[in-house]
């Protein structure tokens, strides 16, 4: 049981503007997400060994604190003492636990090479050096997290707690399967506000994409009508030209270019599939039909709109002679060998999507089997007392079915990723750690919805940290909808799991999954580039700006003066509203409310492509 906590911010710059100090408040929010009932200490003191020493000698010697934060001074700036101070007052000292953050963090940036944080034990007190920048702290604080309690029961000699634990490793690696760590009979404690920074968009981008990007599990080997929208491994090259004999282009007669206009005698019929073997001599003509082979000798073809019948036999089958028209050059209307596809040609490179046409150009070149990108496997939860299967007969009172799912299974089988159903989870911590322990052993991805705001059966951050003792990322992001939107990472039997834990309303759940989930996966699936692609839109109506940026659906008209399209909102954008995303084609970047409070119809925005062409008229 972790009872106090001190957390020394140790910075000259923040000693003189104590208002600079955002690491040891954000800090202190973190660690009391974790140990809500602890009693908190937090003090700022300058760079100065003599300082340092001092008040880590009274922190663990006078007040007896289970555990002392600092932040700052872990540098090779020449202030930067705050480990030197550290190491002669610790009684031992605890390397594994820099070693861990030193390879987490590097994962994350090189800067952690640089860090020289010291941790060990002081008495019955543990002291753990982080950096002074607010997020490394808190990205420091999120890797020790899971062994902090026990570390602490050991360094205290708490019996009980240490033995719990120990319970706890030997069933399951974090937390026993039928049992959670969240306590939720403390209603009244809860945090009333957010603990977690609300960041933007292109920090939370940044952060995912960080960690998403080294996902690679190697290739697969896949038929190509099966394969559609996976992205190839490896470039494919043409073992075979494409025409593989030269081919006419017209429905009319191959002929010898020299001879130039005036008749020609008409040596044979050709049509599509016939290998002809006799070459034409001059003055002759074969009679040819799109996509046949053209003799041997002949270099061109006339089509029949530019010759005249001159002579037939009596009974019409046969064509004896012709005028030719208008003058032929080489090689006219003529397909020649490989002139489409070359021997050779590479026909798909790696990271290019496997398409329809694609799917065909491979076909048609006899590749029936393709190497591509091995694609996470995503699982699919979504939580929820109230929610009732759709298949259910009957709403029971205050329930309603689960939309999300079925949404977001679609909604990412529309862009080429399949899922694994995981169901539905109820507002139950044990519950609820049982069921992201199903999904993470059968995924790398779990996608679930509900539950990260910021209500009482709100427990899906809790039991990430508490029970998985997961790194939670990011936790609240500035965009609407989908502001609660939270991404983690945890190891499971040695294993990454990654979660992006979306907002349980459909709107949030469907315009999250299309910008972190789809990106995510893309990145992962060597897909590049991951951007959804955007152009200009003009506002068809006048639209009151939200704080903050707004994804607002949206269908195209194609038809305005200028060829900039005009984006029509679909109705009410309440994110409760998933109407407003039927047929929805992009997403209209609304910028946040600023000095501009409203934004008038005929605003020029970008728009994310995100939906199909629709006809909205
Ligand atoms: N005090 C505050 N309350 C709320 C805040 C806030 O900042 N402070 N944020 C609001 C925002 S923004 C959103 S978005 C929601 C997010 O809520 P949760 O992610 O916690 O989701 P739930 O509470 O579980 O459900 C919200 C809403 O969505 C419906 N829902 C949930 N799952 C499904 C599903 N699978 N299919 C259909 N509908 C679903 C659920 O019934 C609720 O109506 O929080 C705001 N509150
Ligand atoms: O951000 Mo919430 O997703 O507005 O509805
Ligand atoms: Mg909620």
């Amino acid at each position: 049981m972790v009872e106090s906590v001190a957390i020394i911010t140790i910075s000259d710059t923040c000693v003189r503007e104590p208002n600079k100090d955002t690491s040891g408040p954000a800090l202190q929010n973190t660690v009391q997400e974790l140990y809500p009932k602890a009693i908190f200490l937090t003090d700022i003191i300058p760079d100065e060994k003599g300082v340092i020493q001092e008040n880590i000698i009274y922190y663990a010697d006078e007040m007896n604190i289970d555990l002392i934060l600092t932040t700052g001074g872990t540098g090779l700036s020449k202030r930067d003492v705050t480990p030197e101070a550290t190491r002669e007052v610790i009684d031992r000292d605890i390397p594994g636990i820099n070693i861990a953050i030193a390879v987490e963090s590097l994962k994350i940036t090189p800067m952690a090479m640089i860090s020289r944080a010291v941790a060990g034990v002081r008495k019955n007190t543990l002291i753990l050096n982080f950096p002074g920048s607010k997020k490394a702290a808190i990205e420091c604080f999120n890797i020790v997290k899971p062994i902090l309690s026990h570390a602490i029961a050991l360094i205290k000699g708490d019996a009980k707690e240490v033995t719990l634990t120990h319970q706890s490793i030997q069933k399951s690696h974090i937390c026993p399967h039928e049992e959670s760590n969240v306590d939720i009979t403390k209603v009244a404690f809860r945090p009333r506000e957010s603990p977690y920074p609300m960041i933007s968009m292109t920090e939370a981008f940044s952060i995912a994409d960080d960690a998403i990007k080294s996902w690679f599990r190697g290739f697969d080997v896949v038929g190509v009508e099966e394969g559609l929208g996976r992205i190839i491994a490896k470039d494919v090259t043409a073992e075979e030209p494409f025409p593989p004999f030269p081919a006419s282009i017209k429905d009319g007669y191959a002929c010898l270019s020299e001879d130039g206009a005036g008749p020609r005698t008409v040596r044979a019929a050709v049509t599509a599939g016939d290998a002809p073997e006799t070459p034409l001599r001059p003055r002759e003509c074969a009679r040819v039909n799109t996509g046949a082979a053209i003799p041997p000798g002949a270099d061109c073809v006339v089509q029949v709109e530019d010759t005249k019948l001159l002579s037939a036999s009596e009974d019409g089958k046969t064509e004896l002679m012709v005028d030719i028209i208008v003058p032929p050059t080489l090689q006219q209307d003529v397909r020649t060998v490989g002139s489409d596809i070359p021997l050779g040609a590479v026909l798909a490179h790696r990271g290019a999507i496997l398409d329809a046409a694609l799917a065909g150009v491979l076909a048609g070149a006899g590749v029936l089997k393709i190497e591509v990108f091995k694609r996470p496997r995503v699982a699919l939860l979504s939580t929820g007392n109230e929610l009732q299967e759709p298949y259910e007969p009957k709403l029971k009172p205050s329930h309603i079915r689960d939309s999300n799912r079925t949404m977001l299974r679609l909604l990412l089988r529309e862009h080429g990723y399949e899922s694994i159903d995981c169901g539905i989870a109820r507002d139950e911590p044990a519950e609820l750690g049982a069921a992201l322990r199903k999904a993470f052993a059968a995924s790398d991805i779990v996608v679930c919805t509900g539950g990260v705001s910021m209500g009482e059966r709100d427990l899906l951050k809790p039991v990430l940290l508490q029970d998985f003792g997961a790194t939670l990322h990011f936790g609240r992001v500035k965009m609407k909808p989908g502001k609660p939107t939270t991404f983690a990472t945890c190891t499971l039997d040695g294993e990454m799991k990654y979660i992006f834990a979306l907002p349980g309303n459909p709107v949030s759940a469907y315009v999250c999954c299309l910008l972190f989930v789809v990106r995510a996966l893309r990145l992962a699936t060597g897909l590049r580039p991951y951007e959804w692609p955007r152009l200009r839109v003009r506002l068809a109506h006048d639209y009151t700006l939200d704080p903050r940026p707004e994804y607002a659906r949206a269908t195209l008209h194609l038809a305005s003066d200028d060829g900039i399209p005009v984006a029509t909102l679909i109705g009410n954008q309440r994110s409760s509203r998933l109407l407003s995303a039927c047929g929805a084609t992009v997403l209209v970047e609304l910028p946040p409310a600023g000095e501009t409070k409203r934004i008038e119809a005929g605003s020029i925005l970008t728009a994310l492509i995100t939906g199909r062409l629709n006809c909205s008229d």
